[in-house]
């Protein structure tokens, strides 16, 4: 996948799969291109090359029918209507199944059995939660829908550790029932939640594989990720397995 905005080739060569089930972790460094990655996915951005959800191209559609095709997002800004309340937040992102099949109702239950807030705090105005709370609404709406997909873009960035670590609870929970693209920052969590991972440097892929293989490689994690061999997360992680079938690739087309 090439992304190029006015003329600057932001992205030149990222090529990922997202495994089917669990957590993929979209890493890299500072204007790496992650952000730019995931708005490629979602066709906020204009790009080249290949994007498949379960098999199915969609990089050349605008984003309404990729949200229908499946996917959630999440944005790194939240994307909250302050002005509106919870529920209507929530109600705004209702929609039919994936690829407009009729016949799925949005899943309050579930938004309403991970976030109980949400529910007691229907309607309150978005504009007046804490950015925990707001966050909850951002991944609640991804949960509302039947979808192939959730992108969280930096979910936990700039909360509180106690949220950070509800946040990460609540991502945990919706990889159970949907997998997830998850970009992060806080190499713990992803440690935590991540069984496989993606890696960009410089707009382009540099490394893809098991999460907990990389945290423990020094010299690569130094490298990829600039953690020196005395961070906490260096050696000895968790692993976990790699289910065999993408659910989205991504990948320059010859
Ligand atoms: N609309 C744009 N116009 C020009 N340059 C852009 C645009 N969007 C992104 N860039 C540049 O592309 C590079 C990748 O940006 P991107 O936001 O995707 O990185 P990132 O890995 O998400 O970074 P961060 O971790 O800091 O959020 C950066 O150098 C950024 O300045």
């Amino acid at each position: 996948m090439r992304v190029v905005i006015d003329g600057l080739h932001i992205l030149h060569g990222v090529d990922f799969d997202v495994a089917p089930a669990g957590v993929t972790a979209l890493l890299g460094r500072n204007g790496a291109g992650k952000t730019t990655t995931v708005k490629a996915v979602m066709g906020l951005v204009p790009r080249t090359g290949s994007i498949r959800l379960s098999g199915a191209e969609i990089s050349s559609l605008p984003t309404h029918l990729v949200v229908r095709h499946g996917i959630g997002y999440a944005p790194e800004d939240r994307g909250i209507f302050a002005r509106l309340t919870v529920a209507e937040n929530l109600r705004l992102a209702e929609r039919g199944a994936p690829g407009g099949a009729e016949g799925s109702e949005p899943n309050y239950s579930l938004v309403h059995e991970l976030f109980p807030e949400l529910k007691e705090r229907s309607g309150q105005l978005a504009g007046t939660l804490s950015g925990g709370q707001q966050q909850m609404v951002a991944i609640g709406r991804t949960l509302l829908n039947q979808n192939r997909l959730i992108i969280a873009d930096e979910p936990t960035k700039g909360l509180a550790p106690k949220i950070v670590s509800e946040v990460a609870e609540v991502l945990a929970r919706a990889a159970e029932a949907v997998p997830v693209l998850l970009v992060e920052q806080n190499l713990a969590l992803v440690r935590r939640l991540a069984g496989t991972c993606a890696v960009l440097a410089d707009g382009r892929t540099a490394h893809q594989g098991d999460t907990a293989e990389l945290l423990a490689d020094e010299e690569a994690a130094r490298r990829l990720l600039g953690v020196g061999s005395r961070h906490p997360l260096a050696g000895g992680l968790r692993s976990a397995a790699t289910p065999a079938t993408p659910v989205v690739t991504a990948e320059v087309k010859p």
